[in-house]
């Protein structure tokens, strides 16, 4: 459900005075299942504080759906998440396309650069609900799934640094899914310089400041394996 929306329908819970009940911000309950305190809501643009995000992820078994309204590509005025993994590589924010992964020193063609963990959902469970969630944004096609048995809809969700490629026309980035160990595996496709950003192909989607002219690279796509040549 777009923003707008999402922030309709919990002006018209206020209203209805049943918000905090069910809010994800509503961090306690009295035993008449009241919230003990209301806090305050995060605003467009500001930093969600870690408790927050964890009382979050602990209660959201209580959540409606409709009240996901953490923003994550505009909640981004975070410091640079620096050291990540043997490449050294940093996650940063980007005025257009929110955080990104970026290299902070040159690194060869054909680094394998990140393997991240996938958390599988089982395609049942992403037409139930979570393909209408920020987290479709997020997901991967799982084609070849566990088993190998070619394409049955079943989605991923990249654990890691596999979540924050932002994606490029002409990506630096190859990636190849693992069904064998339940992983995608990041692989730089060209020689990555210093304070570039580290993107991938999603397929063929335009985002808003996309460069029109820039000419696609050669992409090749088998058996999960994501090839691009720059
Ligand atoms: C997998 S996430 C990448 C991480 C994301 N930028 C973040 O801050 O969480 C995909 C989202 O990033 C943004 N994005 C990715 N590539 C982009 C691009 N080339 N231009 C604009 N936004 C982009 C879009 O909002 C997209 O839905």
């Amino acid at each position: 459900m777009p923003l707008k929306e999402k922030r309709k329908k919990w002006s018209r819970d206020e209203e209805l005075g049943n918000s905090t009940q069910q809010s994800w911000m509503t961090v306690s309950v009295n035993s008449d299942n009241r919230p003990e305190k209301e806090k305050e809501k995060p605003s467009r643009g500001t930093t969600v504080p870690r408790y927050y995000i964890s009382v979050f992820f602990g209660c959201c078994g209580f959540l409606r759906k409709d009240d996901l309204l953490i923003d994550s590509v505009e909640s981004v005025n975070i410091p640079p998440i620096l050291n990540l993994n043997p490449f050294q590589l940093e996650i940063r924010s980007s005025p257009t396309k929110g955080r990104g992964v970026y290299a902070t020193r040159e690194i060869p063609r054909g680094s394998l650069v990140e393997t991240s963990p996938v958390l599988l959902i089982p395609k049942d469970q992403y037409i139930r609900g979570v393909n209408e969630s920020e987290l479709r944004n997020y997901v991967f096609s799982w084609n070849w799934g566990p088993g190998g048995k070619g394409k049955n809809g079943d989605m991923v969700l990249a654990l890691g640094l596999g979540s924050m490629f932002n994606h490029s026309r002409r990506p630096n980035v190859s990636y190849k899914l693992r069904p064998e160990n339940l992983t995608i595996e990041y692989t730089t496709s060209s020689v990555i310089r210093t304070g570039e950003e580290l993107c991938i192909y999603y397929g063929n989607v335009r985002f808003e400041g996309d460069d029109e002219q820039a000419e696609e690279s050669d992409w090749t796509e088998s058996g999960g394996d994501y090839n691009c040549s720059v």
